[in-house]
């Protein structure tokens, strides 16, 4: 096994501190670098080296390369919410294009070996055929997959001609939390189906909406394959041992085969919780693709990975305990402000 450290870009966020975790467990020094814009450093766990600043930040970037003797790097920094890449996309265009960039030659300029990026199922748009094999023709309808997916051409041309080693793996709709209750989605604001679901049973919402109940799926809403975030970070953790063995530059989508429709989730929710949340019908979002479900035969085949919390009940249910301590936590906080304490 190597000893060098692994750099987490974006690592005080929801799957990066799921990723610092399955390293640690694994034995591998790790350092993250996180501007905190959506990101807790709460979420970095003791004794993990939280440098604060911008991927985009070239001589940071090299000075940590450096300093750790970085020998990979992990890289989730980046903005993730569709409908705001659709309202501002020079912002998604910065933050997830520009900004890889300068991390990608800075990378290669360091020496830096192995690099594994999060992509994402966006980066298909439409689908069209159902599940989606890699070889889908890539046509994103938001800004946000045309943003990661321009990232993902960087890595392919700076593997051709730096001998850069990647792996880009296409996440489908991440989702739960650490099963040892260690990590969760914690960020303040909450866009994700699941986590909304699971705040609205806790409580801390009135309801949810439901963005569209006409689309061509089999209950009018949209569609999607929930992975659950340890099972995607071991494609991560075999990812990174793939590349490190000098296995060839991979690109692979993360998801199960099959999907959950939005009703199946707000179901599966109010099963787990046992509270009967009001759902509102509301308008379609902007950006959102009827259906995203993947085909994963490449990540298992390649990999090797094996699906271990392919279950919605589970996923739902991990989520609704993490949001349960959360709100745990912040109950004192809340009265101490409240002047009740
Ligand atoms: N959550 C999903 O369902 C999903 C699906 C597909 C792909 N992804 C990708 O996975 C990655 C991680 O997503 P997440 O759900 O953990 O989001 P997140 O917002 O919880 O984490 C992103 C982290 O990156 C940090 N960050 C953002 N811009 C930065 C910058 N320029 N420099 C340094 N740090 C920066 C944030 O502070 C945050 O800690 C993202 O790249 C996202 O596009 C997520
Ligand atoms: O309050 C809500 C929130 C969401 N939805 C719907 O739920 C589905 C899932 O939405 P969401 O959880 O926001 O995820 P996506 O927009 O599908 O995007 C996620 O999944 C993509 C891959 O599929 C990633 O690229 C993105 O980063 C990630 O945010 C969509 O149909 C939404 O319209 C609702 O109906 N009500």
């Amino acid at each position: 096994m190597t000893s060098s450290n692994v750099l987490v870009t974006g690592g005080a966020g929801y799957i990066g501190s799921h990723m610092i975790l399955a390293l640690r467990d694994a034995g591998r020094p790790v350092v993250v670098l996180d501007d905190l814009s959506t990101g807790l450093a709460a979420a970095v766990p003791a004794g993990v080296p939280l440098v604060r600043g911008c991927v985009g930040d070239a001589d940071l970037v090299t000075s940590i390369a450096r300093t750790y003797r970085v020998g990979a790097i992990v890289h989730f920094a980046g903005s993730i919410v569709v409908p705001d890449s659709v309202a501002d996309p020079m912002a998604y265009y910065l933050n997830n294009t520009v900004r890889s960039r300068e991390l990608i030659s800075a990378a290669v300029a360091v020496g830096v070996r192995n690099f594994v990026f999060s992509s994402t199922a966006a980066v298909y748009g439409e689908a069209s055929a159902e599940p989606l094999g890699e070889d889908t023709p890539l046509a994103p309808v938001s800004p946000y997959g045309a943003s990661k997916l321009m990232t993902e051409r960087m890595l392919a041309d700076a593997g051709l001609a730096y001998g850069l080693r990647y792996a880009a793996l296409r996440y489908f709709n991440v989702a739960g939390a650490d099963p040892l209750g260690r990590a969760g989605q914690s960020g303040g604001r909450a866009t994700h189906l699941i986590k909304l679901a699971a705040q609205a049973a806790v409580g801390l919402r009135a309801g949810l909406d439901c963005f569209g109940d006409d689309y061509p799926t089999r209950d009018g809403t949209c569609v999607r394959d929930y992975i659950h975030v340890s099972d995607l970070v071991q494609a991560h953790m075999l990812a990174l041992g793939h590349l490190e063995g000098g296995g060839p530059n991979l690109v692979a989508n993360c998801g199960y085969g099959f999907g959950a429709s939005v009703r199946e989730v707000i179901g599966a929710m109010k099963r787990a919780s046992g509270v009967d949340f009001p759902v509102r019908p509301a308008p379609r979002r902007a950006g959102d693709p009827a259906a995203l479900v993947a085909d994963a035969t490449r990540l298992r085949e390649t990999l090797g990975w094996v699906a271990r919390h392919d279950d919605l009940d589970g996923i739902v249910a991990s989520a609704l305990a993490w949001e349960r301590r959360l709100a745990e936590t912040r109950r004192p906080a809340f009265t101490a402000a409240m002047g009740h304490a």
